[in-house]
Formats: C-alpha cells, sequence, structure tokens
C-alpha cells in the first residue's frame, strides 16, 4: 500500500464486531477500516444490517434498550465504547444526518447552532460566522441568507435536509453518518445532495447509507456490501461495481435480489 493510497490513512477502524438485538444477532464479526475524508457507502439489502452498524459507529444504539455489542471500533485509535470517550464528545467528532429531515420548529439561524447553544457558546460573532460557514458548506446560504430568522419549517424539504447537513457541520465534525439522505426527496434535490456529498469529501469522512445502487456508484469512493449481518466485500467503488469478487455482490448489484 503506497503512502497515497487513501486506505493508509484509516479514521475508523473496526475489528470483530458483534452486534445484538435481544436474543438476536444482526451482525457478525464485521472487520473493516474507513480511509479518512473518503465517502463511503454501505449497501445490501432490507435488513441485513447497514443502519445497524451505521449506528454502531456513533453509539446511537445506546438508546436501544435490548441492544448489545462486542468487538471494537477505534476512532482515531481511541474505543469509542471505552471510558476514554464520552458519548457527547463522540457524537460531536461522529455527526448524523437521518432519512427524513428533521429541523427543529425553530428559525433556520437557530437550528444550525443549535449544538453550538447546546456546548454553551453564545458569542454572537461566533455564532454568525457558523452559521454563514455551515450554510455555505451545505450550499445553502443564496438560498435562505435573506430569512436567517424565519422558521425552518417553511423550507422544502430538499432545503430542510441540507439545513440537517447544516446543521451537522456546525460543530466541525470528522465523520458525517448519512442514514438513506435522499430517500425523502425528489430527483432534483437528490442530486443537490449527491453534489454536496461530492464537496464534502474534501472536509469530511462520510459513511452512507444506501438502497441505490446508482447513487452509491455516484458518490462513494469506497463501498461495502453487507448481507445477512455479513460483511461480504469492502472495496474502491469503481472496483466493486465492475469487477465484484463475491457471487453475492454480483447478484446484487445486478438486480438479481434485494
Ligand atoms: N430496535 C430493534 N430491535 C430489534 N431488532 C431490530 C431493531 N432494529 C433493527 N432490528 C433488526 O436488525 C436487523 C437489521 O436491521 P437494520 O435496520 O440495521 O437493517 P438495514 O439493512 O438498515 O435495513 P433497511 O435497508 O430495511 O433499513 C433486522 O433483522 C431488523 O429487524
Amino acid at each position: 500500500m503506497t503512502a497515497t493510497d487513501p486506505l493508509s490513512d484509516i479514521i475508523i477502524d473496526v475489528a470483530h464486531l458483534n452486534f445484538y438485538y435481544g436474543n438476536s444477532q444482526a451482525l457478525f464479526d464485521l472487520n473493516l477500516t474507513f480511509p479518512r475524508r473518503q465517502v463511503t457507502a454501505l449497501i445490501g439489502p432490507s435488513g441485513c444490517g447497514k443502519s445497524t452498524f451505521l449506528r454502531c459507529l456513533n453509539r446511537m444504539n445506546d438508546l436501544v434498550d435490548v441492544a448489545r455489542m462486542e468487538g471494537s471500533i477505534r476512532l482515531d485509535g481511541t474505543e469509542i465504547n471505552s471510558g476514554e470517550l464520552d458519548v457527547i464528545e463522540l457524537r460531536r467528532r461522529v455527526g448524523m444526518v437521518f432519512q427524513k429531515s428533521n429541523p427543529f420548529p425553530k428559525s433556520i439561524y437557530e437550528n444550525v447552532i443549535y449544538g453550538l447553544r447546546i456546548a454553551g457558546i453564545n458569542d454572537k460573532h461566533v455564532l454568525d460566522e457558523t452559521v454563514e460557514r455551515s450554510l455555505r458548506g451545505a450550499a445553502l446560504w443564496d438560498e435562505v441568507k435573506d430569512r436567517l430568522h424565519e422558521s425552518a419549517l417553511g423550507m422544502s424539504g430538499g432545503q430542510m435536509q441540507r439545513l440537517c447537513i447544516a446543521r451537522a457541520i456546525a460543530v466541525n465534525p470528522e465523520v458525517i453518518l448519512m442514514d438513506e439522505p435522499c430517500s425523502a426527496l425528489d430527483p432534483k434535490s437528490t442530486a443537490r445532495v449527491e453534489d454536496l456529498i461530492k464537496e464534502l469529501r474534501d472536509q469530511f469522512t462520510i459513511i452512507i447509507v444506501t438502497h441505490n445502487m446508482q447513487q452509491a456508484a455516484r458518490v462513494s469512493d469506497y463501498t461495502a456490501f453487507l448481507f445477512e449481518g455479513l460483511l461480504i466485500e469492502f472495496d474502491k467503488t469503481s472496483k466493486l461495481f465492475v469487477k465484484p469478487r463475491h457471487q453475492q455482490t454480483e447478484d446484487y448489484i445486478t438486480g438479481r435480489f434485494g
């Protein structure tokens, strides 16, 4: 592996990850590393564990009573499930954008700086700067700069999803997890979010769950294919979609099941 190979610069290292909901095992011995400042897509048929895996990466599964995880997930070398990293700091460093946009019933401005307010930051200069930087980063600034203090709930669905991306980047995360971020959007808004993902990759590591294989092929640098809780194949997207190593991957990407 050469020094310029992205796989030589790893931000998240997953080893022997098993995950259970009560007695039912959802993930089986996953071993995978996520390269820094690259987009990795998680694909696979419904129920294969994509969302469960994504939610392990910032401990969102802690909210599920019956959930239990074994194995190791290291963020830049620090075990995320040990006492070394508290969950609030983890979620600042590993942000999340959900399938359905979830703006708060507040102004556009207050939505963006929500994480800063929680952290006790009230300096107007810092907040104004963060709002502009984040909205520009989310390709939304020009559309909303004249109505920052109006309710976010008056925005279109595509704008709301980009607002949620702005809210995620406002706290300077290192990783952004996206769980089917375009599934509720029309084709035009989807194209805007996909363009945005490609732009954000210069600054952030992005891990995206998608059902849409064309989308995975368009936006990601790497792809992981999961099937029934197992990682079947992980490779460069350009390779996995053209010359998969496993029959199951080929069957899935050619639409034979799923
Ligand atoms: N809160 C939960 N409690 C119990 N079982 C769950 C829970 N969430 C998910 N599961 C189960 O875990 C398995 C993996 O689900 P998960 O949602 O991670 O799959 P997925 O690949 O993201 O599916 P989809 O593409 O349909 O969203 C499924 O069998 C699902 O029924």
